[in-house]
């Protein structure tokens, strides 16, 4: 991977990390999972997302992203996948929920006996706009319920996770995506020439 040099074993990145997302929610998820693991900035941007394979929206989200801030950056696209429709809404889940609602969500699988699902969130890094970004896939399988529970984040309220004994935090499609960006950052060990604000 390119870099900006190398300090001692690390590569050394022109400045710290920042985390592209016009998501609240989302960013708070990633502060709490993250802790001080990676140092990271965020900059709240809605990016224009290509349509097509979640791996590919993700990719083409840190390339916007990165030419913006000119640096390193860390997105992510979150997809909402049921079985029984092939994999949709998918990527494109921020607008069903939008037009359709919690009740809506449950109304598409209505003919089909299969209300099983899976969020997939795709976080892709990249040192830099002349790099090719790096993309960590975090899946979590569940079903499709009528809506129960805080309304606060998305489309929570329809999504029961299997196992949903857990909290969020400790065991998602984010907390695991974020646990291979935490492994590539380690593995990496890059240290920065500026120091994160
Ligand atoms: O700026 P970005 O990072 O793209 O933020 P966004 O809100 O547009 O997010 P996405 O494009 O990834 O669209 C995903 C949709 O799914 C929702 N969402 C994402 N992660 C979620 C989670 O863990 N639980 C519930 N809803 C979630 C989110 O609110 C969006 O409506
Ligand atoms: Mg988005």
């Amino acid at each position: 991977m390119a870099a900006v040099g190398a300090r001692g074993s690390g590569l050394v990145l022109p400045k710290p990390v920042t985390f592209v997302t016009g998501n609240a929610k989302k960013l708070e998820e990633v502060r709490a999972i993250l802790g001080t693991s990676i140092p990271f900035n965020s900059l709240k941007l809605d990016l224009p997302e290509l349509q097509g394979e979640p791996e590919d929206i993700s990719k083409e989200k840190a390339r916007l992203a990165a030419i913006q801030v000119n640096g390193p950056v860390l997105v992510e696209d979150t997809c909402l996948c049921f079985n029984a429709l092939k994999g949709l809404p998918g990527p494109y889940i921020k607008w069903f929920l939008q037009k359709l609602g919690h009740e809506g969500l449950n109304n598409l699988l209505m003919a089909y006996e299969d209300k099983s699902a899976y969020a997939l969130c795709s976080f892709s890094f990249t040192t830099g706009p002349s790099v090719e970004p790096i993309t960590f896939l975090g899946k979590t399988p569940g079903r499709i319920v009528p809506a129960r529970g805080p309304t606060d984040f998305g489309w929570d309220p329809v999504f029961q996770p299997d196992g949903y004994e857990q909290t969020k935090e400790q065991d998602s499609h984010r907390f695991r995506a974020l646990a291979l960006v935490k492994s590539h950052f380690a593995e990496a060990r890059y240290t920065f020439e500026t120091n994160c604000v």
